[in-house]
């Protein structure tokens, strides 16, 4: 892992910052969807600032999961459970509450940038959200090791709430470029199920999280898609004659299996759906 991490470069580039309080004006509309359009082609990530979700919200999130990493391990382990859907703090509900609807705004901003049949949001109703808690301890060597390896997130959107600690980047051409912590924000990934979904039109973004030499980190990332049973398909609208199918349907239990029996490292998931040209008929459905 050490090797991975000191062969990249970490460069501070501007990454697009898209405010969504220009969305809802007639005036500015056009234009943030213009911008959001380029983000998700050529990044595969954006900022979102004025994001409607309020200050106390998040403040009360970031501070529930430092409080809890704060614990002696004693104490963290009697929350400990297998079942994903056991009870979560308030703050934890109270915030994901607003993720969600953000992440319904998002999504039909997306929708319209793609010019695609927005009947499918209707689906995100009853939609998957998982929420992951991350917290990464000061490190004295970082250079010898990374927070999260690199990865693409499974779902449409991966909303993320970070404290205002660097240490996200995300690759753009090869580069590995850090995402500063833009006050007020949160950072939207698009997942691999965004990339079926729009059949290569916008991609996901791989992204790894670097630790810190003195500080502690915390990130809260919010990942929806459709119902865990629900399959995932390339929008109609998509495909063509000129743009082939890409990849095979999938859905959160396919997920699942790959990864049981592999590491989910880089887009390897992503890469398992694959079509290669003359086998998308007979491997579409399988
Ligand atoms: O902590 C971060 O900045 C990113 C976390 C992440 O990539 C994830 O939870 O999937
Ligand atoms: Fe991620």
């Amino acid at each position: 892992m050490g090797e991975e991490r000191s062969s990249t470069a970490g460069l501070n580039l501007k990454l697009p910052v898209i405010d969504l309080a220009r969305l809802h004006t007639s005036h500015h509309r056009s234009q943030v969807l213009e911008s959001l359009a380029e983000a998700c082609k050529v990044y595969g990530f954006f900022q979102v600032v004025n994001h409607n979700i309020p200050c106390n919200a998040t403040g009360r999130m970031i501070d529930v999961g430092r409080r809890f990493f704060e614990l002696p391990f004693e104490e963290r382990v009697k929350y400990m459970s297998t079942d994903i859907r056991s009870p979560v703090r308030e703050e934890a509900t109270s915030y994901a509450m607003h993720a969600k609807s953000l992440f319904l705004v998002l999504m039909g901003a997306i929708l319209e940038t793609l010019g695609v049949n927005t009947s499918i949001l209707r689906e995100f109703d009853d939609g998957s959200h998982l929420m992951v808690i991350n917290f990464y301890p000061a490190c004295p060597e970082p250079n010898l090791t990374l927070g999260m390896p690199a990865h693409s997130d499974y779902g449409f959107l991966t909303l993320l709430l970070q404290d205002d600690v660097e240490g996200l980047q995300v690759q753009c051409e090869g580069e590995w470029i850090t995402v500063e912590p833009v006050p007020n924000s949160l950072t939207v990934n698009l997942g691999d199920h965004f990339e079926m979904f729009s059949n290569g039109r916008y991609r996901s973004v791989l992204h790894r999280v670097l630790v810190n030499s003195s500080k502690s980190r915390m990130s809260v990332a919010s990942l929806h898609s459709l119902p865990p049973d629900k399959m995932v398909s390339p929008s109609p609208e998509l495909v063509n004659e000129k743009n082939p199918r890409l990849y095979k349907d999938t859905n959160f239990a396919a997920f699942l299996d790959y990864m049981s029996s592999c590491e989910t490292k880089h887009k390897n998931f992503l890469e398992s759906r694959k079509l290669t040209k003359g086998r998308e008929q007979a491997e579409s459905q399988s």
